[in-house]
């Protein structure tokens, strides 16, 4: 469980994120939304200590991310993983040696442990052949998959994804977020996505939590933002026009 309490951040005058706080639990596709620009990013990029809060604590499981100096810190690093947007994964380094990294960076495992263990979460992404392949070679969805095994590598509890869907067409959009959610209840990671995919709010949005100018305005599961009231809320989810009909319907 990862629980935010009150943060603030700004950077000089602009005023990014003003008094957030919400609980992310362990087991649940946990998805963050909102418009361009509203702080999602930097919201994620708080939790995981790449900008420092100006006020308020990250907490993961009892233990004060915010407090965390040093050594302490890069232990809770290591039970992170990271799925970034566009993948980013080594072009001059093939399928198995960009899953392998973080094994090779951060594990003491042996040469032939950490070949299996890479081989283990390839196929756990459903991507058996691809091992001696470069990026270049593959789709953008097999890329994701590739991106997704290198986070699960090292057995990360908390899994936090910017943006996964971006560059897929909705069906492999799809196959991606299922992925996602499976592996979250397999392992009981507590995993936060990024998003604006409405696809991926209705499909996967155990818990969402909506973000407008810096500032927590709504949170709930997807079958209650159908419901929800909340006038920017639905500003926001019925800009679509599919959506629209959907309410309409339900
Ligand atoms: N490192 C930074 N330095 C200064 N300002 C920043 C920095 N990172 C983000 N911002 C500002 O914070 C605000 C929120 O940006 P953020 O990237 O979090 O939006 P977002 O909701 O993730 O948007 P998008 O969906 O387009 O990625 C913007 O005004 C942006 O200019």
């Amino acid at each position: 469980m990862i629980e935010v309490k009150n943060i603030y951040k700004s950077f000089d005058d602009n005023d990014v994120l003003k008094d957030v706080s919400s609980v992310f639990e362990a087991g649940k596709t946990n998805l963050i939304i909102g418009q361009s620009g509203s702080g999602k990013t930097v919201l994620l990029k708080t939790i995981v200590g790449l900008h420092e809060v100006d006020r308020g604590e990250v907490i993961y499981d009892s233990r004060s991310f915010t407090k965390m100096h040093g050594k302490e810190r890069k232990d809770l690093r290591k039970e992170m993983g990271m799925l970034f947007q566009g993948s980013a994964l080594f072009d001059s380094k093939t399928v198995e040696e960009n899953v392998r990294f973080p094994l090779d960076m951060f594990s003491d495992m042996n040469m032939s442990d950490r070949i299996d263990r890479a081989n283990f979460c390839l196929e756990r992404v459903h991507l058996e052949n691809a091992n001696h392949l470069y990026p270049a070679e593959i789709s953008g969805g097999m890329q994701k998959r590739v991106a997704i095994a290198r986070a699960i590598a090292l057995n990360p509890k908390y899994l936090f994804c910017d943006e996964p869907n971006s560059g897929l067409d909705p069906r492999t959009s799809i196959v991606i977020d299922e992925l996602i959610q499976e592996i979250t209840k397999e392992y009981n990671m507590t995993t936060i996505v990024n998003t604006h995919d409405m696809n991926s709010v209705m499909g996967i949005g155990e818990k969402v939590v909506f973000i407008a100018n810096g500032e927590k305005c709504w949170e709930g599961t997807n079958a209650e933002i159908l419901k929800s009231d909340n006038e920017r809320l639905n500003d926001f989810i019925f800009a679509s026009k599919f959506l629209k009909q959907l309410r309409a319907g339900s």
